[in-house]
């Protein structure tokens, strides 16, 4: 009896893990804060509203009203979130404003399981840890074409503190030099024309798109 249950448990992990990887690849994209990265995103989906999901996020505030768990987010405890993460089942995790927020590795398989292309739209941290996964995803840096632009871009964006502002320009210096490491993306989009990036993001998922219809 035992070994029978063992044998199912057995054959449905494999059939799930099956499905995972023969799904779509998730797509990430990342780069310093200010590179473009919703920019290009927006232009994806509003092109290609069906081909794409995102993971839905663990967070331990509380739920707004209408939020619904597992629709905007799981909605889960601290000490659950601090579990997860300490085992390994988070790809990230952050702290805003008195809340724990974090992506699960299960949530991004969630989205492939339903046969659309996951984006996660990381830090380097994020990516880092996504390599350590069996996501077997894609890796796009989205550049900008100088870093006194993505100076300007940030202050024109009007959305930082002076103080924030400089925090995201002194972590883009790591971006980079992490970005510059052999291996660590499979593209690099220079995000100067912007009609020109997006040509080159949709090329990169357009195999993938066509492989779906
Ligand atoms: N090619 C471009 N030319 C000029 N402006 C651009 C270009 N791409 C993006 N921008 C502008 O630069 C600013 C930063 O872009 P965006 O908000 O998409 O960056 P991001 O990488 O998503 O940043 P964050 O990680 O902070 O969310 C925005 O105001 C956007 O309109």
């Amino acid at each position: 009896m035992l070994r029978t249950v063992l044998q199912q448990t057995r054959t449905l992990v494999t059939m799930s893990a099956t499905t995972v990887s023969a799904g779509p690849r998730p797509i990430v994209l990342a780069g310093p804060s200010g590179a473009g990265k919703s920019t290009l995103l927006k232009k994806l989906m509003a092109e290609f509203p069906n081909a794409f999901g995102f993971s839905i996020s663990h967070t331990t505030r509380k739920p707004r009203p209408g939020e619904e768990h597992g629709r905007e987010y799981w909605f889960t405890t601290r000490e659950d979130l601090i579990r997860g993460v300490a085992a390994g089942e988070f790809i990230e995790s952050a702290e805003f404003s008195g809340n724990m927020y974090g992506t699960s590795k299960r949530a991004v398989e969630d989205v492939v399981r339903r046969g659309k292309i996951c984006v996660l739209d990381i830090d380097m941290q994020g990516v880092k840890s996504v390599k350590n996964t069996d996501l077997n995803a894609r890796f796009v840096f989205v550049q900008p074409p100088t870093f006194e632009l993505l100076e300007k871009r940030l202050r024109d964006r009007n959305t930082e503190t002076e103080e924030s502002l400089r925090k995201r320009l002194d972590t883009a210096k790591g971006e980079f030099e992490y970005a510059a490491l052999p291996g660590s993306y499979d593209f690099t989009i220079i995000n100067d024309n912007l009609d020109q990036a997006y040509a080159d993001l949709r090329a990169i998922v357009l195999e993938d798109i066509s492989k779906m219809q």
